[in-house]
Parts: structure tokens; C-alpha cells; sequence
């Protein structure tokens, strides 16, 4: 948490202003009940009405002042606080998108929204809570406790035995409650993980009737976010009973024991009243103090949370080579006894994964589900890095390059087309943000995806989010297109033209094929048509590459290639 603190380091002044206005006020808060006693001593009992007026006119003073003061410790604190929330925000925003595909996968997607939004508003909340309150209630509370001092030593005495056991009380019931708060945070994760994976597979809940079962399985996170927010709030409840009832048996005491001392003429009564007033802003002062402790201990449970993740450094080294090393006479892609485990997965997904491209060559990669084809596209941009073995590109290991570089160069159309909420251009134009109007047309042409561009209105059309309103397969030529819009050297189509039809899948890789530049296409398809062509074929198998060659050369030497290609075509077609 403490290294949080540096966003805050542009808000040095309102730090020390903040709480400084705060402490003004109090200050003229404690001198109140001394106006009120010299009004009851004097004013009542001398029944002086000139005094009267002008002591009230001073307690009227004492509360403007006070709500002054107040009012500008709001805007400082307010200023302070929403200021480090910002930067926080934004600085962990920035760190989870450099983090590498490995670290996202472990943290996990609901827990990172979780840490970017209600754990920096807690966080955003405790700083605003410390600068208003931290320093003006304990200074309250000793304050009154000295001015009872100045009364009267024996009532004052009253008065710590109370704050020993007010104190004794709130901070038992505050450390009862601190572990509950991150347990809170914990299911706060849960409940959103699933609202999150809900909303985004609504479709298929539908389709397979499953709102039921998902209704329960919300209900029973739900019911353990609650039962926990329920403990941590009965324990809390138990303050306010507690702290009332020290102060009152001490008020019964103070009054008690006032009432003799003014019988003895010790005490006037005003100095009883002043008195009583005090223990009264000892009361409200600890409750703030020991909710402001609550909300210290849970804005810190957070900020914990968010330093977990800016302590996540991504496992990937970014390379320093900044050329791409075009004129290089190595193959451009090269895998050399490439193996691959994910974090946390006891099997490799690949293991000895080994073959070199030339440029401008096409490489279809085919295999069942789950073989690899995706986990070895996704170790040419570096998405992830091999375990072992070396991913060369241009002659250079892949780590070697800076990463922007590298994804410059390389076009990527994922297995699942993602796209933003915009109109089309902008959609296009993640690929090169400065493609002119005829860049954008051509791209657009070569994925195939002109008609979709015309249905839509032309390139200003607009697309929901996550392109809600594109089918599967216009989706899939507006990622093509966002890819090709940038004139990649090296193209990756893992499996995106799943849901085209033959004929449009067939022009498709014509014009690819036509590419001005003569990109290297690696093309990952389920669909034997997609890849006969290609230059060189790999055969994934249960992550081993069983075989690699031509069309021609896999049908007599590949068992598994066999096996897909006529499954897929009968023998007299083939
Ligand atoms: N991020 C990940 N973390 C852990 N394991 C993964 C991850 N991605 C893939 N795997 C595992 O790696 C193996 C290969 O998956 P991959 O997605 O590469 O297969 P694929 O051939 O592309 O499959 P499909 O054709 O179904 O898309 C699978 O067993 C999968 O469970």
C-alpha cells in the first residue's frame, strides 16, 4: 500500500492543507462548551442578556468560521483524493496491458476489474477519509480531554478512564473485524467472475436452458458475499451499543459526581455543562475515529490488492532490436525444437516443434482440437514464450525484438474476431491508425469484405460492442481486413475464416496470395480446402508436429493428415 502512495505526490499541498483546515475547525470546536458554560454561569446566572447575546453572537462566529474551515478541508481532501484515484487507475490500466499473456491468464479477468474499480475507489476513499479525519479526531479527543483538564482534574480523571475503555472496545472490534475485509474483496471477485462470464455467454445460457442452474450458482456466491459482509457488519454493529454505554455510565458518573462538586461549590454549573459536552464530542469523535480505522484497514486490504498486481512484472523480457532485418538470407520463421507448458498446466502443449519458412511462403497448420495450432501461431508474435527451444524470426530469437516492433510486423487475425465499439474505420484502423481512405478500401477488398462495409452504410457504419451486430464471418473479414490493413510481413489467419463459405474462403487466400510485399501467411484451418495449397503443411497431433511437407507428400507419408483429408473429402473427390 505504501508504495501507492507516490500518486499522491502531486497533491503535496493539498495533503498538508487538508488536514490542517480540519484541525482549525476542531480547535473551535473545543472552545464551544466553554462559551456555553460562561452563557449558563454568566449570562443565565447573573441573568446579564447583554452578555447572553454577544456570547451567542461568538458561538455563531465559532460555527462560520468552523464551517469555513470545513468546507475547505472538503475541497482539498476531495481534490487530494480523487487526483490519486485517477493516477492510480490509470497507472494500473497501463500496467495490466503491458503485462504478458501469461500473467493475464493467471490473474484472471474479474478479479483485474475488481482491483481497477471498487478496490480503487476504496482506496480513493481512505486517502480522502485519512486527510479529513486522521489527525482532527485524535486531536479532539485529547483535546477535550485537556480542556476538561483545565476544569476540572477529578472529573477530567473520569474522563481517561472512559477513553482507556472507549479505546480498548473500538480497536478489539476493529481488529476482529480487519481479516473479514479482504475475505469481502475476495467474494466481491467471485460474484463478479460470474456476473462477468454470464453476461458474455448469455447466448449460449439460452440455448442450453441453463438460466436456472446459473441463477443458483449466482445465488450461492451472492450468499457468500453476504454472509461475510453480515459477520464483518454484525461485529461492526456491536460498536455503537458499546460505546454508548461507556459513555453514558461515564456522562451519569460525570453528572453525579458534578452535581456534589457543585453542591460544594467547586464546580458552577456551566463547568458541568462544559464538561458534559466534552465527553459528549469524546463520543462522537471515537465513533469517527473507529469507522475512519475501518475504512483505513479496508482502503489498505485493497491497496494491498493493487500492489499485488503492479508487483506482477511481466515474465516476458522486452527485446531491445528494433530492425526487423528484412535482408536477412535466414528463413523468416524458424522453430528449433520448440516446447511449450503453460503456467500452472502440468503437460506441455507442444513439445519438439521444429521447421523453418521462407519468405513469402504459405504454411497451412492443421491438427484436431486442442493439438497446438493456436499455442504455436501465438510464439510468433509473443504472445507466449517457448519453455524451450528457440522461436527465430528474420535469424533473431523473437526475444530479441522490441515487442511493437515485432507486432508491428506481424499481422494477427485471432481464432475469435474481436471488435471494438466504433464505426468500421476506426475498427480498421487499429491495424495502421494513419491508412488513408484507399489503404482502407483495399484491405477491406482483400479480406472480402466489401459487402459487409456497403451493408453497413459505407466505412462510417457503425459496430456495437464486441460486434454484436456483425455475423461470425462478417466480423471475421473486418479482423482480415483490420490485418491486412497494415501490410504485414509475416500474416497469421488462426482459423478465422471458420465461418465463410468455400467460395468466399477460396478468394480470399487467391488475393492473399496476390499480396503486394509477398507476405509469409501462416494459415491455421480445421478445413483440409483452406490449406492443400499451401506451400508447406504441419500436422499438429496432441501437441507433437506428427508431419510436414506438401499436400502431395503428407497424403502418402502423414497417417493423421490422411485421416483428416478424407474424413473431410471423399477418396473419388479428393
Ligand atoms: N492459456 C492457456 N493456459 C493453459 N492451457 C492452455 C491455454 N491455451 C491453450 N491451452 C491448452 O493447450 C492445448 C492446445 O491448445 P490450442 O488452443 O493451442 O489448440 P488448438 O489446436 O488451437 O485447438 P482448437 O482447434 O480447438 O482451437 C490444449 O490442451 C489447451 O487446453
Amino acid at each position: 500500500m505504501k508504495k501507492l502512495l507516490v500518486y499522491l505526490k502531486d497533491y503535496k499541498k493539498e495533503c498538508v492543507l487538508a488536514p490542517l483546515f480540519k484541525m482549525l475547525e476542531a480547535s473551535f470546536e473545543l472552545f464551544v462548551p466553554l462559551v456555553v458554560a460562561a452563557i449558563i454561569d454568566q449570562g443565565i446566572g447573573l441573568s446579564d442578556q447583554g452578555y447572553i447575546t454577544k456570547m451567542v453572537a461568538v458561538l455563531v462566529l465559532l460555527a462560520l468560521i468552523g464551517l469555513i474551515c470545513s468546507v475547505t478541508a472538503q475541497y482539498f481532501s476531495a481534490k487530494a483524493a480523487v487526483g490519486f484515484g485517477t493516477k492510480l487507475r490509470h497507472s494500473l490500466f497501463e500496467h495490466l496491458l503491458g503485462l504478458s499473456f501469461t500473467e493475464v491468464d493467471t490473474i484472471g479477468t474479474s478479479t483485474m476489474i475488481t482491483r481497477m474499480t471498487s478496490d480503487v475507489n476504496q482506496a480513493q476513499n481512505g486517502v480522502n477519509m485519512v486527510l479529513r479525519l486522521f489527525l482532527r479526531s485524535p486531536f479532539v479527543v485529547f483535546g477535550a480531554m485537556i480542556m476538561a483538564f483545565t476544569i476540572d482534574v477529578k472529573s477530567a480523571m473520569l474522563f481517561v478512564g472512559a477513553i482507556i475503555l472507549l479505546s480498548f472496545v473500538v480497536f478489539g472490534i476493529m481488529l476482529l473485524n480487519i481479516p473479514m475485509l479482504k475475505s469481502v474483496q475476495q467474494k466481491l471477485d467471485g460474484v463478479l467472475g460470474s456476473t462477468r462470464e454470464n453476461l458474455a455467454g448469455v447466448r449460449v445460457i439460452r440455448a442450453f436452458c441453463k438460466e436456472e442452474e446459473e441463477v443458483e450458482a449466482f445465488a450461492i456466491k451472492n450468499e457468500g458475499l453476504t454472509k461475510i459482509q453480515q459477520k464483518a457488519g454484525r461485529i461492526s454493529a456491536l460498536m455503537n451499543p458499546f460505546t454508548y454505554v461507556i459513555i453514558n455510565v461515564a456522562i451519569v458518573l460525570l453528572i453525579w459526581t458534578g452535581a456534589i462538586q457543585v453542591d460544594h461549590g467547586v464546580l458552577s454549573q456551566g463547568e458541568v455543562v462544559a464538561l458534559y459536552n466534552y465527553m459528549s464530542q469524546i463520543l462522537v469523535e471515537l465513533i469517527k475515529l473507529a469507522s475512519l480505522i475501518i475504512t483505513i484497514n479496508k482502503s489498505v486490504a485493497c491497496g494491498n490488492r493493487i500492489s499485488e498486481v503492479f508487483d506482477i512484472q511481466s515474465s516476458m523480457e522486452e527485446g531491445l532490436e528494433r530492425i526487423f532485418g528484412q535482408a536477412t538470407k535466414a528463413p523468416v520463421v524458424e522453430f528449433k525444437n520448440v516446447s511449450l507448458t503453460y503456467e500452472g498446466a502440468g503437460e506441455a502443449s507442444l513439445t519438439g516443434i521444429d521447421f523453418s519458412v521462407q519468405r513469402g511462403q504459405t504454411i497451412g497448420i492443421i491438427g484436431g482440437t486442442g493439438s497446438g495450432k493456436t499455442s504455436l501461431i501465438h510464439m510468433i508474435p509473443r504472445f507466449y514464450d517457448a519453455t524451450s527451444g528457440e522461436v527465430l524470426i528474420n535469424g533473431k530469437n523473437v526475444k530479441a525484438y522490441a515487442s511493437d516492433i515485432l507486432r508491428d510486423k506481424i499481422g494477427i487475425v485471432m481464432q475469435k474476431a474481436v471488435l471494438f465499439k466504433g464505426d468500421i474505420e476506426s475498427n480498421i484502423k487499429w491495424g495502421k491508425k494513419d491508412a488513408t481512405h484507399e489503404e482502407l478500401e483495399a484491405a477491406i477488398e482483400i479480406a472480402q469484405g466489401s459487402d459487409v462495409v456497403a451493408s453497413k452504410g459505407g466505412l462510417k457504419g457503425q459496430i456495437d460492442q464486441a460486434g454484436k451486430n456483425l455475423s461470425g464471418g462478417q466480423r471475421q473479414r473486418m479482423s482480415i481486413a483490420r490485418a491486412l490493413v497494415k501490410k504485414p510481413e509475416i500474416l497469421i489467419l488462426d482459423d478465422s475464416t471458420s465461418a465463410l463459405d468455400f467460395a468466399t474462403d477460396a478468394k480470399l487466400r487467391k488475393a492473399i496470395k496476390e499480396l503486394e510485399g509477398s507476405p509469409t501467411v501462416f494459415i491455421v484451418s480445421q478445413r483440409a480446402s483452406s490449406i492443400q495449397y499451401a506451400d508447406q503443411i504441419i500436422v499438429l497431433d496432441d501437441g507433437k508436429m506428427v508431419g510436414k511437407g506438401t499436400h502431395t507428400e503428407l497424403l502418402v507419408n502423414c497417417e493423421v493428415y490422411n485421416e483428416i483429408y478424407y474424413s473431410q473429402f471423399k477418396r473419388e473427390e479428393a
